[in-house]
């Protein structure tokens, strides 16, 4: 009988790839060198695991491949999972990486006479227009969002929107840029995903799973 085709595996680049090597590592998922390498061109990656193979996206595109089966697991901020809210993923495990929280943020003066209790619409600039809407809304409150990819620190002085909806870790980038957290929405972490389907046609997945959870509690 022919081997079945490797797992993939989506691991975003930018800030999470670093957090999550050790745990791979300690999942005993061993990647070639070149996917550690932030200059390498290469977008699918041999491990030592020939049943294994990983592929480096963007954050937002880790969720896309899973929920479509691209790819059968994933890791990816809450962030993400929550704005896209695909039924066909499954988030077994919380990798305890990516500490950060998704906030409202306004300029320092307006939040001086600013009361959220008040609003009853208000018009924001987000990458989570989803999770933004959803969250005003269970309060009342008409969101209008403006859809930005990154930057949204400036809406707020370059008029596009008086509020914006960001993550927020240090408070450092919001601090730097005039703006103060008002509300907080959700507390994110980076969790594991698995394409629901291939939870149950592909048996390798599940120790995969339970390898991962060994490596979050061996982490800790
Ligand atoms: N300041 C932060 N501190 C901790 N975790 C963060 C922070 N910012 C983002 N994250 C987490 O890392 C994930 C990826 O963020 P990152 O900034 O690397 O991607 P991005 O720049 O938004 O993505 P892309 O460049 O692909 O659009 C987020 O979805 C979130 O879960
Ligand atoms: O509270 P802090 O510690 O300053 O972190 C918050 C910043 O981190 C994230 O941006 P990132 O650095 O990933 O840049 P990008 O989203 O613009 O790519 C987020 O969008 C904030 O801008």
């Amino acid at each position: 009988m022919s081997e079945p085709p490797p797992l993939i595996i989506a691991v975003p680049k930018g800030r999470i790839l670093a957090e999550a090597l050790p745990l791979l590592a300690r999942a005993g998922i061993v990647p070639e060198a070149a996917f550690s390498d932030e200059d390498s061109r290469l977008l699918r990656f041999e491990t030592d695991d020939p049943g294994i193979s990983l592929i480096r996206v963007r954050a937002f595109d880790v969720a896309t491949f899973v929920a479509h089966g691209a790819a059968q697991l994933g890791i990816v901020g809450s962030d993400v999972i929550a704005e896209f809210g695909y039924s066909e993923l499954y988030a077994p495990v919380d990798l305890g990486i990516g500490h950060c929280r998704l906030s409202v943020a306004e300029p320092v003066a307006m939040a001086a006479h600013d009361d959220p209790r008040g609003w009853s619409h208000v018009r924001v600039a987000t990458k989570y227009p989803h999770v933004t809407a959803a969250h005003f809304a269970a309060r009342g409150v008409q969101a209008e969002c403006v859809k930005l990819n990154g930057a949204m620190e400036l809406a707020p002085t370059l008029g596009l929107a008086p509020r914006i909806v960001d993550l927020v870790s240090s408070g450092r980038t919001l601090k730097e840029n005039g703006l103060v957290e008002v509300e907080e929405i959700m507390q994110v972490t980076s969790r594991l995903i698995v394409n629901r389907a291939a939870m149950k046609t592909r048996p390798q997945v599940v120790p995969l799973v339970e390898a991962f959870r060994r490596a979050v509690e061996a982490g800790a």
